[in-house]
């Protein structure tokens, strides 16, 4: 039985004449990518160690973790909806049936782990399954999909090395494996407080339940800060009785509980405190910011901005934090580590490079502040550096590149 990394935060088919361009070309392109898989020519054969080539981000991850895969790779799977196709005449989408699994590496009995995933079917937790799935590990994966979705993984679906399970980890759950991540939560906060009591039991009991089964944690438990930037010594501001504290006192026991259950019964943890972080995948419409900016300046909205604007918040890329995660479950380490992006932007800033990226002339309109909405939020992530030997690599600019073209192709395939 292993260790738990516990979070604590903080289309288109065959059918009818497919007569839509993205459509034609999406299967040009599966084709062509099939080929390369059946060749066995596939970007493997790039120098996997490398990750930047003339000054561009060619792969994710770190070779002190074995978690290196090339970008393509990655954007082939997340960027191209090459498994559905969407007709939008009859406004119905068809599921290929064939599907060519992405190659993933051959690891020796002793290397090779059984990984479980909670919330493994959404945002954060299917970027880490792709990436443990082509590292050559076996992935089990439990998710509620309240928040999830099974599209965000159905690309493994089938494969040897992926089990994919319906389950609410507020029930206890009993499996034989190596290591657990347990990302299961919904953390955006319209989606968190639409249940507060099941936002709590999720954190509370997904968790004493997760540790029980292996007997290992994210930045919310900083609350409203009064120091900045955050450190992982600073014990944070919480409102216990507001509308954010289902989420954040959540986080908070679930960071007692998993330290008790070191203490105590010598569960082996590591307790990531994760910051803002985007990426594709993000759920359109789960009312976080990044996620609404993007939305309303490809629709050609007003942005809205809650509040003056002056509050800030520092963002990650997803693939930086699934590389900080790795090498967090891999290293020898209890305490907390802070995982984001010091890259700190009021939200008037962000809305502004929202919309230069959209290349859009949306206008930004304001909207009363939510209650105890932080007003401040950037990790000090000294300790990561030292030692996980992680910081950031992916500059905001260019992780919300990468996202809008994610939206984009969504919105064209319908599929939102
Ligand atoms: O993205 C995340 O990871 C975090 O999202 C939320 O925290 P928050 O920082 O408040 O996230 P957003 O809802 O994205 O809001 C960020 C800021 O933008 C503002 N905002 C949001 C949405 C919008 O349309 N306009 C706008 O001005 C919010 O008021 C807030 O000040 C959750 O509470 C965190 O747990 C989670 O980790």
């Amino acid at each position: 039985m292993g260790t738990i990394v516990n979070d604590t935060d903080s289309t288109e088919s065959k059918s009818n004449n497919l007569t839509n361009n993205n459509n034609d070309k999406s299967r040009e392109t599966e084709d062509l990518y099939s080929d390369k898989i059946r060749d066995g020519q596939w970007f493997w054969n790039t120098n996997t160690e490398q990750i930047f080539s003339q000054d561009q981000i060619v792969a994710v991850g770190h070779a002190s973790a074995k978690s290196v895969v090339p970008l393509e790779l990655l954007r082939y799977i997340y960027l191209q909806p090459h498994d559905r196709i969407y007709d939008p005449k009859t406004h119905t989408i068809s599921y290929l049936q064939t599907r060519t699994y992405l190659p993933v590496k051959s690891l020796p009995p002793r290397e090779k782990k059984r990984v479980l995933v909670t919330g493994g079917a959404g945002f954060v937790g299917s970027h880490l399954v792709d990436r443990l799935m082509l590292m050559g590990h076996e992935v089990i994966v439990i998710d509620n999909f309240f928040t999830g979705c099974k599209n965000n993984v159905g690309h493994w679906i089938g494969h040897p090395n992926f089990e994919l399970i319906r389950h609410d980890v507020v029930d206890p759950f009993l499996i034989e494996v190596d290591q657990i991540y347990h990302l299961a939560c919904p953390a955006s906060p319209p989606h968190y407080q639409y249940n507060p009591i099941k936002t709590v039991k999720t954190s509370v009991m997904g968790t004493i339940n997760m540790l029980g089964l292996a007997k290992r944690v994210k930045a919310q438990v900083y609350g409203d800060p009064e120091e900045h930037p955050q450190a992982e010594t600073y014990w944070g501001n919480v409102n216990p009785i507001g509308p954010r504290a289902c989420y954040d006192e959540g986080k908070r026991v679930a960071e007692t509980l998993t330290y008790a259950y070191m203490n105590q019964d010598c569960v082996d943890v590591r307790v990531a405190r994760i910051f803002n972080t985007f990426g594709p995948r993000m759920n359109a419409n789960d009312g976080r910011v990044v996620s609404n900016f993007i939305m309303q300046a490809l629709k050609g909205e007003d942005l809205t901005i809650y509040g003056d604007g002056l509050q800030t918040r520092s963002f990650q890329y997803v693939h930086d934090l699934v590389d900080g995660l790795i090498l967090l479950m891999n290293a020898d380490y209890k305490e907390p580590i802070n995982l984001g992006n010091p890259d700190e932007y009021t939200i008037r800033e962000f809305a502004e490079l929202i919309i230069s990226e959209v290349n859009s002339s949306c206008k930004i309109k304001t909207l009363p502040a939510p209650k105890d909405d932080p007003k401040k939020r950037r990790p000090d992530i000294k300790r990561a550096e030292q030692i996980l030997g992680w910081k950031p690599r992916w500059p905001v600019k260019q992780g919300i590149g990468e996202t809008v073209t994610y939206f984009q192709r969504q919105l064209e395939a319908g599929l939102m």
